[in-house]
């Protein structure tokens, strides 16, 4: 069977960091909260938008009670779904990467704890939907990273078998997750995470796309699985 290579979204595929600052420091203005930086936001992304949306009013010594962080969430959503990719890039080499894996004939899957409509919609826009066999966001299943079966029932859904399948991903999250499901990993080092991602304790750490594909056939080929190509 063909190996998977699953990825993160979020400051692994597409340097979100600006857009999500936008749209947060929108809904902070609302509330009478002075901006945050993007140094701010690249510390508090990663287990989803409505986290972001509550570390960001905490950092902002905020906390606010369900319906109204109801009402706040919705207003984030509605922004960012508008601005989704204003600044949004994928990171240098992603689309060389991505043509690699598939041109050896990896299927390719998104696991993300964004919401799912939201991947999909920044992956439209940046016109790398049609690169990936599955897009599966924080609301595709019952649970999400660092719950390993989030990335096991991505694995699956793309058609592929968890014990021929590498993960990369930038957080605390993706390493749980890939851990958890003994799934080898590789960290990137450009992501968002307030902790240095080698501290995670991936089984590699890339600072660019380029050596990804080396790295990955030599995690499973560790693994004693071969792949062609
Ligand atoms: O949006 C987030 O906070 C996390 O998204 P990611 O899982 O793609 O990093
Ligand atoms: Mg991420």
């Amino acid at each position: 069977m063909q190996p998977t290579l699953v990825l993160d979204l979020d400051g692994t595929l597409v340097d979100t960091a600006p857009d999500l600052l936008a749209t947060l420091n929108v809904v902070l203005a609302g509330e009478g909260l002075p901006p945050l930086t993007l140094e701010d936001v690249r510390a508090l992304t990663g287990a989803g938008a409505r986290a972001l949306l509550e570390r960001g009013l905490a950092a902002s010594g905020v906390s606010v009670g369900p319906r109204r962080m109801d009402t706040l969430f919705a207003r984030f959503i509605d922004h960012y779904a508008a601005h989704i990719a204003d600044h949004s890039r994928p990171f240098p080499g992603v689309p060389e990467a991505l043509e690699r894996f598939a041109s050896a004939g990896w299927r390719l899957a998104v696991c993300t704890n964004k919401l799912e409509g939201l991947a999909r919609r920044l992956l439209d826009a940046l016109a790398l939907s049609p690169r990936f066999d599955v897009i599966c966001g924080g609301d595709t299943f019952p649970y999400r990273k660092p719950d390993p079966r989030h990335l096991l029932d991505t694995v699956r859904r793309a058609g592929g078998d968890p014990g021929r399948a590498v993960m990369v991903g930038d957080s605390a999250a993706d390493i749980r997750a890939a851990k958890g499901g003994s799934i080898p990993c590789v960290g990137v080092t450009f992501g968002y995470t307030d902790i240095p991602v080698a501290e995670l304790g991936p089984d590699v750490t890339l600072d660019h796309f380029d050596g990804l594909f080396e790295a990955a056939t030599r995690l499973l080929a560790e693994r004693g699985v071969m792949t062609a190509g």
